[in-house]
């Protein structure tokens, strides 16, 4: 924003013309990933989210994403034993979380993690796609041990091991709980890692690709992506929805609660999509999870607030939920705490991340855009 007591140049009439907040510019191709908002689709590498979110396992979509195809049996059984070899923490790294502040954002001890994990390996800089695909199942499979850790820390609970005897959901669902839930809450939970994974180029996945395209390493771009994902335009908005809920209380409130949001011009978090244009195609499938989840716990109130809240914005502005809206009241009623959500985000996320990132180097071009100078116009430096 130029200030305007200084003289600046004539208004900018710029030729290219500015895309503010690169929407709707299409900035590179990608294999990962595609979204179709007039169809509201998306599939990743070809497979249909919603389809791979019911019948594969999270598992098995990492592997997809990575390598382009689903997994053979003999792969995934090679690969699951790779994911359950990596869970554990090193002591160095326990160490460093235990010296985080408990009372920052639990957003905060996953990057300064990644960032800590990445200064650990001698590998950090090897830029090979051999190697970031090692470093990606590194992560994939020792983030969940750090999100458990730091979730019972936080309620003043020691840590559990992970147990190899386990798969992803189940083994991360125990560690954070000390049992492993109801099928109904596994498969919800499975369901959610699963949607989160991919999205194209979103503002947390064009971040890892910013980095990457500097020829910077996987951890550093990493980094920037859980940063970039924290905010609440962005994963954020998850943790946000349940504040919301719960400052709602009551179905019977809601009403009141989004005309009062609606007509101070505020956002209604998990409502809306830079893409989609008429609903999240992840909103159906993960809808039915949370509709499970609560028919399981025996509660509706958040899914009376979920309709009433979904009703009275198709009602008044046409603005549809987005992935974060059901997956909040969801990951309230499996047990999480409300700052644990985008932590969770992270967890799935990480697959989509490296994929680009990996992706990005294979076909790497610097990514610098311009800008259209709007300051003030040259001046004499004062003496
Ligand atoms: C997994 C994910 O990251 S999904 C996104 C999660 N984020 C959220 O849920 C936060 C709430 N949503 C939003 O802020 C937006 O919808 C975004 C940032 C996701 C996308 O927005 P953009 O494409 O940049 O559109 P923009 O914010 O300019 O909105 C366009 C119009 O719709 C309105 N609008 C968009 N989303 C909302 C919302 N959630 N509540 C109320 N109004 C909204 C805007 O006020 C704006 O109205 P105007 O033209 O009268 O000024
Ligand atoms: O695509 C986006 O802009 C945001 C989103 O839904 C995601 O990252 O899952």
């Amino acid at each position: 924003m130029s200030d305007p007591q200084i003289p600046s140049d004539p208004p900018i009439v710029s030729d290219p013309p500015i895309f503010k907040g690169l929407a709707g510019v299409v900035v590179d191709t990608t294999a990962v990933s595609k979204v179709v908002p007039e169809t509201n689709s998306l599939t990743y590498r070809g497979y249909d989210a919603a389809e791979l979110a019911t019948r594969k396992s999270f598992e098995e979509v990492a592997f997809l994403l990575w390598h382009s195809e689903l997994p053979t049996h003999a792969e995934a059984a090679l690969f699951s034993q790779r994911e359950r070899a990596n869970r554990r923490l090193n002591r160095s790294a326990q160490a460093v979380l235990n010296r985080i502040p408990e009372t920052c954002h639990p957003m905060d001890v996953m990057r300064t993690m990644v960032s800590y994990l990445g200064s650990e390996d001698p590998d950090e800089d090897v830029p090979t796609v051999a190697a970031n695909l090692d470093k990606a199942l590194r992560l994939f499979a020792v983030l969940p041990t750090i999100v458990a850790a730091d979730f019972r820390r936080r309620r003043g609970l020691a840590p559990i091991e992970p147990h190899h005897g386990l798969d992803y959901a189940e083994n991360f669902l125990n560690m954070c709980f000390g049992e492993v839930p109801d099928p109904v809450i596994v498969d919800a939970f499975r369901a959610s890692m699963v949607l989160y994974a991919e999205h194209s180029f979103n503002a947390s996945t064009f971040a890892a690709r910013v980095v990457t395209s500097t020829q910077s390493d996987l951890y550093s771009a990493v980094t920037a992506a859980i940063g970039a994902l924290k905010g609440t335009l962005h994963g954020g908005a998850n943790e946000a929805v349940m504040h919301d809920m719960i400052e709602i209380g009551a179905p019977e409130n809601a009403a009141a609660w989004l005309a009062a949001k609606l007509d101070a011009k505020e956002k209604v978090m998990g409502f809306g999509h830079r893409v989609y244009r008429n609903g999240d195609s992840r909103v159906p499938t993960m809808y039915d999870s949370l509709v499970a989840v609560s028919e399981h716990c025996g509660t509706t109130t958040w899914l009376q607030i979920y309709r009433e809240l979904a009703e009275g914005m198709e009602a008044r502005t046409g603005i549809k939920p987005n992935l974060d809206f059901p997956t909040g009241p969801a990951y309230h009623l499996m047990g999480f705490d409300i700052p644990m959500f985008t932590p969770l985000f992270v967890m799935s996320r990480i697959t989509g991340w490296t994929a680009h990132i990996v992706e990005q180097t294979r076909s790497n071009a610097l990514i610098r855009p311009l800008s259209a100078y709007d300051g003030p116009i040259q001046r004499p430096v004062p003496a």
